[in-house]
């Protein structure tokens, strides 16, 4: 179900959002015997569903290289450390964790997993940021402002040209206010960083949606 056409392949609700589902999509985009690359996002969901996918021992986790699609700019063992949740979640799984630079050039991505503000953020591609999806670099240093008071840091992000390129976009996001945020993007009625990224995006688009 679709609230609206957008310009990506297509943006579906998937109809389970639980844990267990949500692992089981990321298992099989990550599935395969060819190397594979995910960016994963920081913020409060990802914890349990990093930990579910590290019990999977079903996937090569040798041919997975892991990437964040945003990180604070602290050291990786301060709490807010998105590469430190990464590192505690899935060192033990033998994937390459690859942590941000700036200067680096992320691979096309099999699966861009992206969590949302309530302001519309993705990454770290905060409104004020004014984030387009021509531009030339890959990866960028941002100070959101309003600096967010859960993680008032700066921040490195993906920028909107290396998130679009992936081949497969993955939301996941919990409350009715985010949810009716999407739909505005999604129906064109903002141009918030999460309607850039899905009037740039040529990949499907899955969406976990929770009421809680
Ligand atoms: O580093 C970060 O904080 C994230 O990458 C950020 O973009 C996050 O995905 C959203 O803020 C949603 O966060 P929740 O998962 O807490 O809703």
């Amino acid at each position: 179900m679709t609230d609206a056409p957008i310009a990506a392949a297509g943006a579906n609700y998937a109809p389970d959002a639980s844990i267990e589902a949500i692992t089981d999509f990321v298992a099989g985009m990550l599935a395969g015997d060819k190397p594979r690359a995910v960016a994963v996002p920081g913020g409060s969901t990802p914890g349990p569903i990093l930990a579910a996918l590290a019990e999977r021992s079903d996937l090569a986790w040798a041919d997975v290289a892991v990437w964040l699609t945003d990180d604070r700019c602290v050291p990786t063992d301060h709490p807010a450390s998105n590469f430190g949740l990464l590192e505690r979640s899935l060192a033990a799984t033998g994937a390459a964790l690859i942590p941000l630079e700036q200067g680096v050039t992320p691979p096309p991505f099999d699966l861009v997993w992206l969590g949302m503000g309530a302001d519309g953020h993705i990454a770290s591609l905060f409104p004020n940021t004014d984030p387009h999806a021509d531009g030339a670099l890959e990866v960028v240093r941002l100070t959101p402002d309003p600096l967010p008071p859960e993680a008032p840091f700066d921040r490195l992000s993906l920028t909107l040209s290396a998130l679009v390129r992936a081949r497969h976009i993955m939301l996941v996001l919990k409350g009715t206010e985010k949810r009716k945020v999407l739909g505005d993007a999604l129906s064109g009625a903002n141009d918030l960083p999460i309607a850039r990224l899905l009037k740039a995006a040529h990949a499907p688009v899955t969406i976990f949606w929770s009421e809680t």
